[in-house]
């Protein structure tokens, strides 16, 4: 370890901070190692309080619900949630205040990605996937259907593209229409006197709004590109009669592109397994190479060697003729990780593990002011704004802790007061119950709330452990205080006035291949009042844009402010089950919980991977990362508490479901199978720690148990090496 300012601190940080890190960041170097260990010494205290302080709460309310009937006793608990501080008084109707907002995040309503940002070819794609292809979205997904012989195959399925092109263009004629006829029956489209003209069989029409029509490439009576707007997204229609499709549209339709994933975020968070200075390093690098705009990822794609680098700005001849430079990239945001852990990476002077959310609030600001000294080859923020996804905060005092964290970091930076912005992640309860103030304490840094309701149920089954057994994992989604949750989350932005400064979120599409089930649901999203939601690939961006198409969400909030109400009740109704499961249904719950943690948890522990694509008990192939890991342990650990199971049951279950993931992964020659020595598998042991001591983890929690494990499988992994 490197002594420095009173901090012992891991080489590979270090030197990472001294060589890739401060150089060109205009931060000096001893004052950076001064700055960095004054700011640890100074907030780690409150750190530790403000977690103390969740211990406490937890077990007043575990003694509540020891001594006491919830269904019996409700308004006795309101008051006693009150009593406890756990309800705060609420603050005076304020607004926020936050200024130098990118407008995608201001004004753009529209997808939003995550990706680990660990994993470069990912991360990479994600920040190029501002603009996807609709054909390509469509083609490669269940939206269109295979019938009559439009299966996908391996080569080129021309009935399959037929259908592909008269989506898309229904598509266009619902939201662009022309003033006669159809884009089917286009046979070309040409610009002329700063007008789009469509060629329709014996006649000429324009658009019917013909302010739609943004700008072109290409030649005036054979464009290449027409670039049209709606609800303030682009969309471009791209023409090549040589192109193997567009040689077979009576335009030369070659593909239609769609403005995508608005904005991303880059995540360090529940989608990443990183334990050590070694996994640390690789995120903040990525991070500094988006920021840098140098990143790049070579990799094999079949028999390919890919070459991957962020995209240029695209360039466009607007209506009048000037130069229409637009974002070639999607606006990057970055998820530090919360208040929770420690890293080993940097030890205090007591030789103390420091906090994790401390560091990634210094490195990941640090890292992005490259990006405000505009040094590097692409530009992230075009109004100098650093954009922090804060998750996992309990109540407001965790809130104002953030606050003053990033008011040091800036100093120490050299930043503008509040350069730093923060996404406020709506995901834990005694968030939800206390929103509006802790969008307060950060009221003029505040650029969006989230529902990330996967976090935030595993968190309502933890705090309610022993209020008694909790509804299937299913269910959750119709009970009351999921709904109220997702209301009040957006009656409280629209109370505190977000629309404008800052976005209104829904949470994560979590089946990466049911796209056409998330074009007939995800929609409700922004009915709901969200102007961004969560998806987990580049092509569900593409294809949930279409939804902000059809949807203005500007209007949809306005209606929905006339509407705002409290609903604490709702939230404060626990998701107990009534009535009786029948011994097939526990089973069955029981086997997709642990078929699926298991899947997860064997990836994260062996491989170091966060987040993974893993198949449910019907095949269905669900995302998983820590916060779906949280629901499913704490739920294991929820029934088992109230018996509806028992401990036999569950390992029996581990151990069957064991053989089936191991089956599953069979393919991968790096895998070690669980079921070989059920003892030796230190992911089949995480698992059943997962499980069985969930109950006792802070907040249900998995990071505790995922980390320890993983540095024990690295050490083995080291030890067998060396
Ligand atoms: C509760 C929460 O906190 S949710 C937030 C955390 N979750 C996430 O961040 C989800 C991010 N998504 C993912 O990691 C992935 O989509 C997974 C793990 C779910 C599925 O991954 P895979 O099984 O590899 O997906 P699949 O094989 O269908 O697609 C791979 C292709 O899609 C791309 N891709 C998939 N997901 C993403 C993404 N989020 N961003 C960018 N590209 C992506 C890959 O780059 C790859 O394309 P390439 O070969 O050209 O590089
Ligand atoms: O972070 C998102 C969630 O749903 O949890
Ligand atoms: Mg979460």
């Amino acid at each position: 370890m490197i002594h420095i300012d009173g901090l012992k601190i891991d080489p590979l940080f270090y030197t990472f901070i001294e060589k890739e890190a401060l150089p060109g960041s205009e931060v000096d170097s001893e004052a950076f190692w001064q700055g960095f260990s004054e700011i640890i010494h100074d907030l780690s205290p409150e750190n530790g309080e403000l977690l103390a302080v969740r211990n406490r709460m937890q077990e007043q309310i575990n003694q509540w619900h020891s001594q006491w009937d919830w269904k019996q006793k409700r308004e006795e608990y309101e008051n006693f949630l009150k009593e406890i501080g756990y309800i705060e008084r609420e603050k005076e109707p304020f607004s926020i205040g936050t200024e130098q907002v990118d407008r995608e995040i201001a004004s753009q309503a529209g997808p939003q990605l995550v990706v680990p940002v660990n994993n470069a070819r990912y991360a990479i794609n994600a920040a190029n996937a501002r603009w996807g292809s609709l054909y390509d979205a469509l083609y490669g997904t269940n939206v269109i259907d295979e019938a009559e012989g439009a299966e996908k195959g391996s080569a080129y399925n021309p009935i399959r593209g037929r259908k592909v092109v008269d989506y898309a263009k229904s598509f266009l004629d619902e939201i662009i229409p022309l003033q006669n006829g159809s884009h089917k029956e286009v046979t070309q489209y040409s610009v002329k006197d700063g007008k789009l003209v469509a060629s329709v069989i014996n006649e000429t029409t324009r658009l019917k709004d013909e302010q739609q029509f943004a700008g072109w490439q290409g030649e005036r009576e054979n464009p290449s590109s027409i670039l049209l707007i709606n609800h303030d997204l682009y969309i471009e229609i791209q023409m090549d009669k040589t192109h193997p499709v567009g040689k077979t549209d009576a335009a030369g339709v070659k593909d239609v592109v769609m403005e995508s994933a608005i904005t991303t975020i880059m995540d360090c968070e529940d989608s990443v397994a990183a334990v050590d200075a070694e996994d640390k390093v690789l995120v903040y690098r990525n991070w500094l190479g988006l920021m840098k705009g140098s990143l790049s990822s070579v990799f094999q794609k079949g028999e390919k060697e890919v070459t991957r680098n962020l995209n240029e700005d695209r360039s466009y001849l607007s209506p009048d003729g000037s130069e229409l430079i637009l974002p070639g990239r999607s606006l990057l945001l970055v998820r530090n990780v919360g208040h929770l852990m420690t890293s080993s990476m940097v030890l205090d002077q007591e030789d103390r593990e420091v906090p994790e959310g401390i560091i990634d609030t210094v490195v990941t600001s640090l890292l992005a002011k490259h990006d405000l000294l505009r040094k590097g080859r692409t530009k992230n923020s075009a109004e100098g704004s650093v954009y922090i996804v804060k998750p996992k905060m309990h109540g407001s005092r965790e809130a104002a802790f953030a606050n003053t964290c990033f008011n040091r970091v800036e100093d120490l930076l050299g930043l503008k007061r509040f350069t730093l912005k923060i996404g406020v992640m709506d995901e834990e309860r005694r968030t939800s119950l206390n929103l509006a103030n802790c969008i307060f304490e950060v009221k003029e840094r505040i650029v969006f709330i989230n529902t990330g309701f996967l976090d935030r149920t595993g968190d309502e089954i933890h705090t309610s452990m022993l209020a008694g057994a909790m509804v299937r994992k299913n269910e959750m989604k119709g009970t009351v205080w999921l709904q109220g949750y997702e209301k009040s989350n957006v009656d409280t932005g629209l109370k505190c006035a977000l629309p404008g400064r800052a976005q209104i979120g829904k949470g994560m599409w979590a089946m990466p291949d049911q796209m056409k089930e998330m074009m007939e649901q995800k929609r409700t999203h922004l009915e709901a009042g969200g102007n961004t939601a969560w998806v987990p690939s580049p092509t569900a961006a593409t294809l949930h844009a279409l939804h902000y198409h059809q949807l203005r969400v500007k209007d949809v909030q306005k209606e929905l402010l006339q509407r705002v109400k409290d609903r604490q009740q709702e939230m404060l109704t626990l998701p107990l089950f009534e009535g009786s499961y029948t011994k097939a249904d526990i089973q069955q719950e029981l086997d997709n919980n642990v078929q699926g943690l298991l899947g997860y948890v064997v990836r994260w522990v062996e491989h170091g991977t966060g987040c993974s694509k893993v198949p449910d008990i019907h095949h269905v192939g669900l995302m998983e990362d820590r916060a779906t890991l949280r629901i499913s342990s704490q739920h294991l650990a929820n029934w088992l508490e109230h018996g509806l199971c028992t401990k036999e049951q569950i390992m029996e279950t581990l151990k069957r479901m064991a053989e089936v993931v191991d089956h599953q992964n069979s393919s991968d020659p790096l895998y070690q199978p669980m079921a070989n020595d059920f003892e030796r598998s230190i992911a089949f042991q995480a698992a059943c720690d997962l499980i069985f001591d969930g109950k006792d983890q802070p907040g249900g929690y998995t990071e505790p148990i995922l980390h320890r494990r993983r540095q024990e499988f690295k050490a083995r992994t080291y030890a067998a090496r060396t």
